[in-house]
């Protein structure tokens, strides 16, 4: 398990980091997502000893970083995937890892298996394309064949195949009971790869809830409606305390009651209907919803305006399963 308590970094007068509490649960996937400057890597970066936290703490199995005596046994890390001697062949490199931990030499052969490297093991590290580095960076990671993996965007730059390979591996890692904890700033990759989401901007916590609850809230309960009556609909649908909103001559949006209760309201009151369809929003338009305020530059593109989305509509504790809650803070102050 992975826990931040309060963890803050500041670099001078920028805040990377801002209060941050959280738990990374074994288990399962848990992605860590955010706009880029969000502060996932710095985060990352406490939970390895490679940054001290300026305020909190970040622990792994309970215990601070630099307290393992064999940190590769307890958490493997993949931060940046071309840092390694390039001159070596990919068996030379993870051996030179191995043997700094007493890690013996027959795992080198079979992390290198698991990331399938086998046939290239003696090849030049130098010679690698990026998703053979992602690869050995993941053989080195699996080293000591810990039990919680921390992963600062694994599948960039990688291709289909290579996505679907990290995925794969992840989840069967996870399902071994390891703790898996995965940066990207991609919403459509985390939502198949993870379980459970940590969503950061500008530092500050803005999600931390299943994917599945993300999804639900995300889509919320705006119904796009259409009939010959639809002005008596609205009337009916008012009564029982949904909002209506005109959009057309013939069509309604509604708030607050679920395509079904409207359609059989409609048909108690025998008010035909011509369309009924709950409103759909892609992970990637409520990721950019939800961290619309919390992007660090927009590239100066005008924002459109927000949408009526259930993202932010749930509260929460900081902890386990909180949606908007830090949005909310994150809007109001920055
Ligand atoms: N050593 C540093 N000195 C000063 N500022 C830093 C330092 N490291 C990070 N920052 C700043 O802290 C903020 C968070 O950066 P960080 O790299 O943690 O974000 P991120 O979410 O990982 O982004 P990305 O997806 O772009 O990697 C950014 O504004 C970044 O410029």
């Amino acid at each position: 398990m992975i826990e931040a308590r309060s963890l803050t970094k500041r670099y001078g007068s920028k805040t990377a980091v801002d209060d941050l509490t959280f738990s990374v649960q074994p288990g399962v996937v848990t992605g860590f997502l955010g706009p880029n400057g969000a502060g996932k890597s710095t985060t990352m970066r406490m939970a390895i000893g490679l940054d001290r936290p300026t305020k909190g703490k970040i622990t792994v199995n309970g215990r601070a970083y630099r307290d393992f005596s064999a940190p590769l046994c307890e958490v493997g890390v993949l931060l940046e995937a071309k840092a390694v001697h390039t001159g070596r062949s990919a068996y030379k490199h993870l051996l030179a890892v191995a043997q700094t931990q007493g890690i013996p030499r027959r795992r080198v052969d079979e992390v290198l298996g698991l990331v399938g490297l086998s046939d290239v093991a003696g090849k030049r590290v130098g010679g690698f394309s990026l998703g053979m580095g992602q690869r050995l960076g993941i053989a080195s990671a699996m080293l000591g064949d810990p039990g919680v993996l921390i992963l600062d965007e694994p599948v960039n730059g990688l291709d289909p195949e290579g996505i679907r390979w990290i995925r794969t591996l992840l989840q069967t890692l996870a399902a071994e009971g390891r703790t898996i904890f995965v940066s990207s700033h991609l919403m459509s990759e985390m939502a198949l790869t993870a379980t459970h989401l940590i969503v950061v901007g500008r530092g500050r916590l803005i999600a931390n809830t299943s994917v599945e609850d993300f999804i639900r809230s995300a889509s919320g309960d705006l119904v796009h409606v259409r009939s010959p009556q639809a002005g008596r609909l609205a009337e009916v649908l008012d009564r029982e305390n949904a909002k209506t909103t005109p959009t057309g001559l013939d069509t309604l949006a509604v708030n607050g009651l679920t395509s079904q209760r409207i359609g059989d309201l409609a048909f108690e009151a025998g008010i035909p209907l011509h369309e009924l369809t709950p409103r759909q929003v892609s992970l990637e338009d409520a990721f950019m919803d939800i961290t619309r305020d919390a992007v660090e530059y927009n590239h100066g593109q005008p924002q459109p305006p927000r949408v009526p989305a259930a993202a932010t509509a749930a509260g929460g504790a900081a902890d386990q399963g909180s949606v908007g809650a830090g949005a909310t803070t994150a809007r109001g102050q920055a």
